[in-house]
């Protein structure tokens, strides 16, 4: 049986991963594609989300193709984990195998830091796919082929970039178990505000569960309820231009929370409507009806970060956040009366 492997940190898996695979199936004409994943890289010294996360998204994935399969073996080692000792451990083994070790060139490019480059490539054959779009030469004798470029690494993916190139079903974990998210904001938020979008988030959490209600949702809408914040005039009313140009009659500060709901959607795949619909009116506070809505509203203007006691509103808000509610909208309506 001849088996492509995939070794990598995968944090998180991605389509880029995937075409590896498909090209392994297709080009290489694998019987199957084993997906390893590391336990700690060597030439990688950023600490790695849990192996039982990374484990669960590759595991997502190998629905995909009843040819596709994870191996562990790299995991279950102690200590730091080199592709030679692997290669050993596998060759021993499986004895009948034949193993296709598929690497990215940006891999290639970087072989001779490898561990015992020269012996890895006498015991099994090495294959380079192209990532992107430009086959590095090497030294080594290792094949070259081409794939269709899927221009994306993790790395983007922890910054929040290129979510389209995730599978759903790992997206879904991700958020399900809050890997990365809070970095999505940092990337995009000053510090202050990037505090202040946390602070809220839990707040929210909390409201939502002593209502009653999904804290998991509301955490969400309090992370990105200020997504589009610090975005610029020209590409704010880009936006207002092209979702809702009815809305332009409202003052700039406000056209935040309109553009926020459209990118929680659009750019990171949160689609529920009452995510939306509570970023969307959480500037203004004039959902009165949505539980959701009010709860970020509220959050937002009792935040302990913004530094004035707010704790007998936070309070109110748990105990019913209709009535909490309304004590923070005329508390609110009150300080803007006399900042006037
Ligand atoms: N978009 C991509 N196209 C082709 N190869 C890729 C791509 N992303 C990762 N790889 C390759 O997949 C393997 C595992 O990479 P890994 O460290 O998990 O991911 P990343 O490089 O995205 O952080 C490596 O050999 C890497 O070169």
């Amino acid at each position: 049986m001849k088996v492509g492997i995939i070794g990598g940190s995968f944090d998180p898996i991605h389509y880029g991963h995937i075409q590896i695979a498909k090209t392994g199936l297709q080009k290489l004409h694998c019987d199957e594609i084993w997906f390893m994943p590391t336990k700690s890289t060597p030439l990688k010294d950023r600490i790695l989300t849990s192996d039982v996360h990374r484990l669960a998204m590759i595991q997502r994935v190998m629905a995909y193709d009843p040819r596709f399969h994870v191996c562990t073996l790299e995991m279950e080692r102690e200590g730091k984990s080199y592709t030679i000792d692997t290669v050993k451990t596998l060759k021993q083994r499986y004895p009948d195998h034949e193993f296709v070790w598929m690497i990215g060139n940006d891999q290639l490019t970087q072989f001779d830091q490898w561990r015992e480059p020269e012996t890895l490539t006498s015991l099994i054959s090495f294959v380079c796919v192209d990532r992107d779009g430009q086959l590095a030469k090497t030294q080594y004798p290792i094949q070259c082929i081409h794939m269709e470029a899927m221009p994306v690494s993790s790395s983007e993916i922890r910054k929040g970039n290129k979510l389209n190139y995730v599978p759903y079903s790992v997206l879904q974990y991700i958020y399900e178990h809050r890997l990365y998210i809070e970095n999505f904001i940092a990337e995009r938020e000053t510090q202050h505000r990037y505090k202040h979008s946390v602070s809220v988030a839990h707040l929210c959490e909390e409201m939502a569960l002593a209502n009653g209600l999904d804290g998991q949702k509301a955490y969400y809408i309090g992370l990105f309820h200020d997504i589009a914040k610090n975005m610029d005039k020209i590409h704010l009313e880009q936006w207002m231009d092209a979702i809702c140009p009815e809305n332009k009659k409202w003052a700039i500060p406000v056209w935040h929370g309109f553009v926020g709901s459209e990118i929680v959607d659009r750019i990171f795949y949160l689609d529920d409507p009452q995510i939306k619909n509570a970023i969307y009116h959480h500037v203004l506070g004039d959902d009165h009806r949505d539980p959701y809505a009010m709860i970020v509203f509220c959050a937002d203007k009792t935040d302990p970060l913004r530094g004035y006691d707010s704790t007998h509103l936070i309070d109110l808000c748990k105990a019913d956040i209709y009535q909490g509610f309304w004590a923070v909208k005329n508390e609110n309506d009150k300080y803007l009366e006399e900042g006037k």
